[in-house]
């Protein structure tokens, strides 16, 4: 007997040692020594992540460790162990990485060295992303609501453009259509991609950035990188090329020095843990999202929330990808600073749903201007400003105040025809959307779907479209001269700019000038491209005069593809070629590449090549235009045997499992309301009832107390889990921002997360099972022991799984709360316990005992407890139970009788007490193996709703 007593000791103890050890660690990881990344001590030391989990690299090895990694990374990299660099000083302190010290000036040697890096092995191939006729209408109970109606534009590689527009006009909506995300809503309208209607592999191509991150507390920023460099990168990539990239990623914008700080933030449970800046978050949401080089970064309000100094730090960065790397960087956006609006090269405005303005930044004045709408330096401060209370018409804008203004829906609608037209007449409307819808024809020819350009409402005012001589005006925003000159005048060696436009401040007066005189059309033909001279060493270009590098003319050749490029991509957007010839002529050669190949200019990633093997911007061997280049560091022999497609894919899915399992654990164990906290509330839970009910004997009173044990045993069963709901819907909020960015498959997640917790939760169950079993002295066989903990186990799963699919199918905590209560009653009603099945009034509601899986455990505990188990009654009844018979029974003077009495008191030395017959009394029929098998197929069964609805999850939009 005293063996089964101590059995909850040793228990005990393991116990308390099991919640100590990770309380300890993660009070590490929280109260870092000083001058150290948080994450640093306490992390283990090991990065498993972005190394496939088969190396050992110290965590923040990172850029600083990785073989090859540049040593110039130090610009934006300090040692992981060391203080941060000068230049990174402060939570958003002077930006690093991209920028260097004047994000204004040509970019410095170590910048361009990074970007040079970040595009080697994973060429960055640029996508000429267009959207024509766009728009959605969602089916409400009011009749159809049409959100966005008619909206065209287009965004280029190397190009920042500003989706703006008062709050409901439609810009996360264009943005949802345009990043391929929106998945609700009656949608019209075609997004082309080089020519052609979007493909299937746009998404690996492209990267959106919410405006929330999605990243757990209690990673590191180093481990966070790795992890989306794990899922993203091509599964072809040695363990080195993923560190070295994560590093790059983490250099480029500036993050270097945090690499082991925890990312932070409120963890499901209500612990606020200390990490990153909301500048530093963002930029690492940036870093994230670039990892595997995407053409297209889709920023969602990325200064929102940000002070604005963190805001200017964080769209310096995206700047510097988009002219200095060749990305494509569309972010909507509320009112810019005057210096963030500055950054942008082309600007779309939206009001309610309706596109106004499309075209360069500085052609939005005098867009306006000439529908009659003029800009005021003085009176309306910064263009951007100006234009939102231009085409917000929600409310009164008296004209002594905003000047002339747009204020009513009639001349928001007039303003926006005029500018569809403009924008359809300059483009060729008809040819180049014949030819697009011929070229691509899974549009279903929506594309040419726009009424005709006569059936427009005529513009309130003039259109400045015909002053020459019925071309279109050059002045006018849309001019196609001025447009390509833009961009052929961007593909000119950079100068850095005024210092008017360097603060921001630049629209009111070149546009008050620009009223005055009406500037002469750029130049067409193309000016001189140059390049750095690729290194001999392929390491950085030395620097020229005044710190810049040296320049050398661009090869002609390399010039004739370029102009050829340009040739092709105006006849696309011109209509001039047309037709799926045209259009499929140019496919996998990278759409409009100017700006890219003016941020190649910049920072000399054309003439890598040359220096560390790449291949041309754009560059697709099988012109499919969906996989990565092989990477360059591998032979010619191996870039040929990984071929395009096998060799970069992404992970499969085994690999997926492997990286989600690491970060479930590494949320579980890092969370301490999740590993120590679910342990210690455990094992006092269970102390508390063993005390309650300790060392119980085995008279008929003590009878009743085992039958107490068994039935409160699964209820707390039932109820621990509430504790944890908040981390069934964290779980729900990160899966679903993951599956929005389609980063794995759901069946992937879904055993990932399954098998991770599984062990912590069999231990802390098992734990309570056996203190509270050996406390209370159940039945003392080895068989009713392990049944016990084995029937807990199963039991508590259930109701884990229970609240997991609560919170799955339910839209907000409440209503998961709702559903799990409501679940939890009818088990608790249809225990069999507290009222039998028999003595029901509405027996028929004893039907629902089939959902009660505490019905079905309590059955287990009894049946392992009592089955084929007896007492003896040799000592009779307890005195105090004799003495409260005539109480009881006051009418019936027998039980005071001396012979009952005697017959009660003394009933034999042979008197036993068969316990299977409480068995009979609860109606327990079923062997013990039956009941497993029960729960086991009611646990598979809420696994497989669940998953299901984490399917359904999949499918649902999210901002
Ligand atoms: N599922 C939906 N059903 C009905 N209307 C919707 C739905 N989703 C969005 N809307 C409506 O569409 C309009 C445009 O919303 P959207 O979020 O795109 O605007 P926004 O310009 O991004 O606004 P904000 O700047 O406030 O984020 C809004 O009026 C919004 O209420």
């Amino acid at each position: 007997m005293g063996a089964w007593v101590e059995l909850y000791v040793p228990v005990l103890v393991a116990a308390h040692a099991f919640a100590a050890f990770f309380l300890v660690r993660v009070l590490l990881i929280v109260y870092k020594p000083a001058g150290r990344g948080n994450g640093q001590s306490a992390s283990g030391g090991k990065a498993k992540l972005a190394d496939g989990g088969k190396s050992d690299a110290k965590m923040g090895g990172g850029a600083a460790a990785a073989p090859g990694a540049p040593s110039a990374l130090a610009v934006g990299a300090a040692p992981a162990s060391g203080p941060p660099p000068p230049s990174s000083v402060g939570d958003d302190g002077p930006p690093a990485g991209l920028l260097g010290p004047d994000p204004q000036a040509v970019p410095p040697k170590d910048s361009c060295l990074i970007l040079r890096r970040l595009t080697t092995n994973l060429n960055l191939r640029p996508l000429l992303l267009e959207w024509a006729d766009l728009g959605c209408a969602y089916d409400t109970s009011g009749g159809t609501k049409v959100v966005l109606e008619r909206v065209y534009g287009q965004a280029e590689p190397g190009e920042m453009l500003a989706l703006m527009g008062p709050s409901g006009a439609g810009k996360s909506t264009l943005m949802d259509i345009i990043s391929a995300r929106k998945s609700v809503g009656r949608l019209t309208g075609t997004v082309f991609v080089n020519g052609v209607p979007r493909g299937p592999d746009f998404g690996r191509r492209t990267a959106y950035v919410p405006q929330n991150d999605n990243f757990l507390p209690t990673m590191t920023v180093h481990e966070t990188a790795s992890y989306y460099a794990a899922l993203l990168l091509p599964r072809s990539w040695v363990p080195a090329q993923r560190r070295e990239r994560v590093g790059l990623v983490l250099a480029a914008m500036g993050l270097s020095h945090t690499e082991n700080t925890l990312v932070g933030g409120m963890l499901p449970g209500g612990i606020m843990l200390r990490g990153l800046s909301g500048g530093e978050r963002k930029r690492l949401s940036i870093a994230t999202g670039i990892i595997s080089t995407p053409a297209i970064v889709f920023l969602d309000e990325p200064t929102s929330g940000l002070d604005a100094f963190a805001a200017l730090s964080v769209m310096r960065y995206m700047q510097a990808m988009a002219h200095r790397g060749g990305h494509t960087v569309i972010a909507s956006i509320h009112q810019p600073r005057a210096a963030i609006w500055a950054m942008f090269d082309t600007a779309l405005v939206l009001s309610a749903g309706l596109l106004v303005y499309f075209g360069p930044r500085e052609g939005m004045v005098p867009w306006f201007a000439s529908l009659g709408y003029p800009y005021d330096a003085e009176m309306h401060g910064v263009p951007s400003d100006w234009v939102m209370d231009l085409v917000n018409v929600g409310f009164h804008k008296p004209q002594k105040y905003y000047g002339r203004m747009i204020s009513t829906k009639e001349e928001l609608r007039a303003a926006s025809a005029a500018f569809v037209a403009s924008y359809l007449a300059e483009r060729g409307a008809g040819a180049a959307e014949d030819g697009r819808a011929d070229g691509g024809d899974k549009s279903g020819g929506r594309a040419g779907r726009q009424p005709p350009l006569a059936a427009l409402p005529a513009p309130s005012h003039p259109l400045p479209l015909q002053a020459d001589g019925g071309a279109p005006h050059p002045q006018h925003p849309q001019h196609p001269r001025r447009k390509s000159a833009r961009f052929l005048s961007s593909a000119a060696p950079q100068q850095p700019p005024a210092d008017s436009e360097r603060d921001g401040d630049i629209e009111a007066p070149r546009h008050a000038a620009a009223a005055a005189a009406p500037p002469t059309p750029p130049p067409l033909p193309l000016p001189p491209l140059t390049v750095p001279s690729p290194p001999a060493n392929g390491g950085t270009a030395a620097a020229g005069p005044g710190g810049q590098p040296p320049r050398t003319p661009l090869p002609a050749d390399k010039v004739a593809a370029f102009q050829a490029v340009v040739d092709r991509h105006a006849r696309i957007t011109e209509g001039g070629g047309g037709g799926k010839g045209a259009a499929r002529g140019g496919k996998g050669r990278g759409g409009g590449v100017w700006r890219a190949a003016a941020a190649a200019a910049t920072c000399g990633l054309y003439g890598r090549g040359a220096g560390g093997g790449g291949g041309d911007w754009g560059s697709d061997a099988d012109g499919d235009g969906d996989e990565w280049e092989a990477p360059a560091a591998a032979s010619p022999r191996r870039r040929h045997t990984l071929g395009h497609r096998a060799s970069h894919r992404r992970p499969g899915w085994l690999t997926q499992f492997r990286v989600l399992m690491w970060r479930e654990l590494l949320a579980v164990t890092r969370n301490p309301a999740d590993v120590a906290g679910r342990m210690l509330i455990f094992a006092w839970i269970a102390v508390l009832t063993g005390l309650i009910y300790y060392n119980l004997g085995d008279t008929l009173e003590d009878l009743r107390s085992r039958l107490n044990v068994l039935f409160l045993q699964p209820t707390i069963f039932l109820l621990l889990p509430y504790v944890y709901m908040s981390l069934y819907t964290a779980d729900k909020q990160y899966y679903v921002a993951d599956a929005a960015a389609k980063l794995y498959a759901p069946s992937a997640y879904y055993a990932a997360k399954t098998v991770a917790v599984l062990p912590f939760a069999v231990l802390n169950v098992v734990a309570f099972s056996w203190i509270l079993y050996g406390m209370a002295g159940l039945r003392r066989e080895a068989v009713p022991v392990v049944a016990n903990g084995a029937i807990s186990a199963l039991l508590y799963l259930i109701a884990a799984q229970v609240l997991a699919f609560a919170a799955a199918v339910t839209p907000n905590q409440d209503l998961a709360f709702m559903v799990a209560i409501a679940w939890t009653a009818v088990n608790l009603l249809m225990s069999n316990f507290m009222v039998r099945y028999a003595d029901m009034t509405q027996v028929w509601l004893s039907q629902l005992r089939y959902i009660s899986a505490m019905g079905f455990a309590f059955e287990g505990y009894s049946i392992a407890e009592f089955v084929g188990g007896s007492y003896s009654c040799a000592g009779g009844l307890a005195s105090d139970i004799l003495g409260y018979l005539p109480t009881f029974l006051p009418n019936t003077p027998a039980v005071s009788s001396p012979l009952v009495r005697g017959v009660l008191t003394n009933p034999g030395p042979d008197c036993v007490i068969d316990l299977g017959s409480i068995l009979t009394y609860f109606g327990i029929a079923k062997p013990l193996w039956l009941v497993f098998v029960i729960l086991i197929g009611y646990l598979a069964v809420l696994h497989v709703a669940t998953y299901f609805a984490y399917l359904g999850l999949a499918r649902k939009e999210r901002r």
